[in-house]
């Protein structure tokens, strides 16, 4: 059975899908026994050189030309952004086109009206490639898990990031020449503001907690850091102990119906298996009742391990039956405030330190591990792993214990 497909988009991994199927037509036709065919792609630049780009693919720049192509049987999203490419999926679905998208800006913020438009059209919305670019987790725990109770999920979904601070750690690379090779090697979005800022980790959380706990929430509901300020010093620092920061996802339930959210960098611990996941990989860990605790690894971001997952969507996308709806989460839950954490403290030390001997007490009590470290900008630091406490405990034994030192950095350390 010929299938036409209609592509928005053709860069990273648009260009990445073209050569999926080309190289793998054969492949796939005897497996499934669908010719997949792309007539049109959208750009948005005609005059664009695109090397390797088959002549047989109409370029256009008018939606029109696949939204109103009766030809066209199937839908791919990659261009980006929430403004048109939302409308263009609109069309597609009033028109009862599957839509696969690996959009995750757009899924995280529109997902549940999209999905209800896909119920209500019966047509399928796919959204693989929009977490953790090629691992295959939202199918898993749309399918999978479906029997067993997800308490929390964690981990890494930001590749440019997770690659950044890899770099900067193991190979001594600036922030800046960093985060160049990230977008050099397609890993960053086209404003990198998204990666570096942690809120394409916060969209692919929203979507997560969406899919697993019923969590309707927007970046403003979630507490999200950063990594652009942290430093080679943080690093260094942070390593002293044998921690390494990674920009972390954490979704937790607190009670019967909530959740708590957080986007940050965080110490991994070496005993995390967090801590082996490098570069542009990416990492989801799941705690169920079942299994207890199960990690996908694998590649988070880049050409071929994206469009790979946008090729299983449009599969699935093809074969499924024609009323098919989306399962949606059982649970609707509402978001958590604080719970308790341990913390990484990088004091500085120098000036006075008349800490009373309550708080040396308290904090001795708590103290996991500790170091020094030399800053070369700040001089000498005290470095601190804690134990877990409650935000009460953390602010009262931080206010005594900062009277005479500062507080240069604080990270949340992920628990193994
Ligand atoms: N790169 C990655 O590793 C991953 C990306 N994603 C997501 O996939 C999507 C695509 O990412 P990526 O391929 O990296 O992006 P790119 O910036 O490389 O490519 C975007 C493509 O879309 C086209 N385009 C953008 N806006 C418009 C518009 N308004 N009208 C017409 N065409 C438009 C561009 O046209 P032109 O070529 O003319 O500039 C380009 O071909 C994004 O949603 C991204 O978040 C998800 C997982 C991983
Ligand atoms: N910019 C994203 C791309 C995949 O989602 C990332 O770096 O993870």
């Amino acid at each position: 059975m010929e299938v036409k497909i209609g592509l928005f988009g053709l860069g990273t991994v648009g260009m990445g899908l073209l050569t999926i199927l080309e190289e793998q037509k054969e492949k796939i036709s005897e497996n499934t026994g669908l010719d997949l065919t792309v007539k049109t792609a959208m750009v948005s630049s005609l005059t664009k050189d695109r090397p390797g780009l088959s002549a047989t693919i109409q370029l256009t720049t008018d939606p029109k030309d696949i939204l109103d192509d009766p030809e066209i049987d199937l839908v791919v999203e990659v261009a980006g952004g929430t403004g048109s490419a939302k409308n263009w999926i609109k069309s597609a679905l009033a028109s009862k086109k599957p839509v696969i998208t690996a959009n995750k800006d757009l899924i995280a913020t529109a997902g549940e009206e999209l999905l209800d438009l896909a119920n209500k059209a019966q047509v399928p919305l796919l959204y693989e490639a929009a977490v953790a670019g090629g691992i295959p987790i939202i199918g898993t725990l749309r399918e999978y898990f479906r029997t067993d109770t997800i308490r929390s999920l964690a981990g890494i979904v930001n590749g440019t990031t997770n690659y950044m601070l890899t770099q900067m750690a193991d190979n001594d690379l600036s922030y800046e020449t960093a985060l160049k090779q990230a977008q050099d090697l397609g890993f960053a979005e086209a404003d990198p503001t998204n990666d570096v800022a942690g809120y394409d980790a916060a969209y692919k959380a929203i979507i997560l907690a969406r899919l697993v706990f019923g969590l309707e929430a927007g970046l403003k509901d979630i507490q999200i850091t950063g990594i652009q300020k942290i430093t080679d010093e943080d690093i260094a620092a942070v390593k002293t102990l044998g921690g390494q920061l990674k920009l972390l996802f954490r979704i937790d339930q607190i009670s019967a119906d909530s959740v708590a959210v957080i986007v940050a960098p965080q110490v991994v611990l070496p005993q995390s298996p967090l801590s082996q996941v490098h570069n542009e990989n990416n990492a989801i860990a799941v705690n169920s009742d079942n299994l207890g605790q199960t990690l996908f690894y694998g590649p988070g971001a880049g050409a071929r391990p994206t469009a790979q997952a946008v090729l299983a969507d449009i599969l699935a996308a093809a074969t499924a039956p024609k009323d098919a709806k989306q399962p949606l989460p059982e649970k609707e839950m509402t978001l958590a405030g604080e719970r308790a954490q341990a913390y990484c403290w990088i004091l500085n030390t120098t000036g006075a330190n008349n800490v009373s001997q309550d708080t040396k007490d308290e904090l001795r009590s708590l103290i996991v591990r500790q170091a020094s470290h030399e800053n070369n900008r700040l001089g000498s630091q005290l470095v601190l792993y804690t134990k877990e406490m409650s935000k009460d405990q953390h602010d009262a034994l931080l206010d005594a214990l900062t009277t005479n030192r500062t507080l240069a950095k604080e990270f949340v350390i992920y628990p193994c």
